[in-house]
């Protein structure tokens, strides 16, 4: 929990957003349909792309030369050999399935309230956006028992028992990510109390549902974005994720079995100088729905995040000292205009 609960926390203040019966209907709503917006169409690239991320097992010896260059070129990579329990990683996504298939006034039922965090309803960054994506979701931030059991009042202990030991699974797993990668900023993960003693660290535990579509092309499941975060680690069985790669364009990430993706955050570019790319990213829908779970993790909300200066990440610091919070807080202000308001 922490810093991240205040995400966009005051863009929501002024909109209650409360997601379609998606199920009800046949065809596409003008309040969803993206056609018009150019190159942001979700038409453009339905396909794969002649270059993908790379796919990297954890157990490589090489791995973290590996790593280290993925965050460079693309902000994005899959990871096997990742040590997360194929049977976990199952449960995860048959209780979210289970979850979105509630009858929608029981899933309103933890709607989350305005300016909160956590619970049901339209991604969070909704309200930078004239139209209405085609997606619900379920923020997870703590222990995930108090929406839980105002969906499920009885039968609420399996899916916490899931979420909680993902999230445990997952933020340990992060943190070995978050070692390797600190080692190459020469950074002494030894010195940092909050990686230490990770008590203070903020995640945040994210389920998305992509219903069916009635008319794929012309809706959008996520909107273009990067994420809040020094590192997100994705799953999902089906593909539907894009990265946007700087002359290559939209890449659809071909979903492995087994694999999760990880993906650089805000506070992981900020750190490297901008040499680690925080990849911007959205989500294309199909006439299938697809769930996908994604976990952010962030320092402390006192933590300051100032570039690192050394021979490979610049001599000249490219952005301002930020705390965790304030970012935090522009984010939730400015949205994609967060990074050049603290660019030096
Ligand atoms: C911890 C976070 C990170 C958040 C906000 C808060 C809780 C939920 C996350 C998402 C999940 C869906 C996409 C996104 C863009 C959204 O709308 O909500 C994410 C956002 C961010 O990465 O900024
Ligand atoms: O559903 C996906 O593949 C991506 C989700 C995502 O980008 C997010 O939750 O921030
Ligand atoms: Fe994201």
């Amino acid at each position: 929990m922490g810093a991240l609960a205040e995400a966009y926390k005051h863009s929501l203040l002024d909109k209650q957003l409360i997601p379609l019966d998606y199920g009800s209907v046949r065809t596409l709503p003008e309040s969803h349909i993206w056609l018009d917006q150019s190159d942001e169409s979700p038409y453009v690239a339905h396909s794969t792309g002649p270059i993908s991320p790379p796919v990297i097992n954890l157990m490589d010896p090489d791995a973290p030369r590996l790593i280290i260059q993925a965050c460079e070129t693309w902000g994005v990579f899959q990871l096997t050999g990742h040590g997360i329990p194929t049977k976990l990683m199952e449960d995860v996504e048959s209780e979210a399935e289970k979850l979105f298939g509630l009858p929608v006034d029981q899933k309103l039922k933890a709607l989350r309230s305005p300016g909160g965090g956590a619970g049901y309803g339209l991604p969070h960054i909704s309200p930078f956006f004239n139209k209405h994506m085609w997606h619900e979701g379920f923020t997870i931030m703590g222990s995930p028992i108090y929406h839980t059991r105002q969906l499920w009042p009885q039968a609420y202990q399996g899916f916490c028992e899931t979420m909680v030991d993902y999230q445990n699974q997952l933020k340990a797993l992060t943190e070995q990510l978050i070692r390797i990668i600190f080692k190459s900023l020469n950074i002494n993960s030894e010195e940092v109390d909050w990686l230490k003693d990770s008590q203070g660290s903020s995640t945040a535990l994210q389920l998305n549902s992509y219903p069916a579509c009635p008319d794929p092309t012309r809706a959008m499941g996520l909107a273009p974005h990067t994420d809040t975060s020094l590192i997100t680690i994705l799953q999902s069985k089906t593909s539907g994720l894009q990265v946007f790669k700087e002359g290559a364009g939209w890449t659809l990430v071909q979903s492995i079995p087994g694999a999760v993706i990880v993906n650089v955050g805000d506070f992981l570019h900020i750190l490297s100088n901008g040499v680690f790319t925080t990849v911007r990213h959205r989500v294309v829908v199909t006439h299938i729905q697809r769930f996908s779970a994604a976990h952010f993790y962030a320092p402390p909300g006192d933590v300051i995040v100032s570039p690192v200066m050394s021979k490979d990440f610049g001599e000249v610091p490219r952005y301002r000292s930020v705390s965790v919070k304030g970012y935090v807080e522009t984010k939730g202000k400015h949205f994609e205009k967060a990074l050049s308001l603290i660019k030096k």
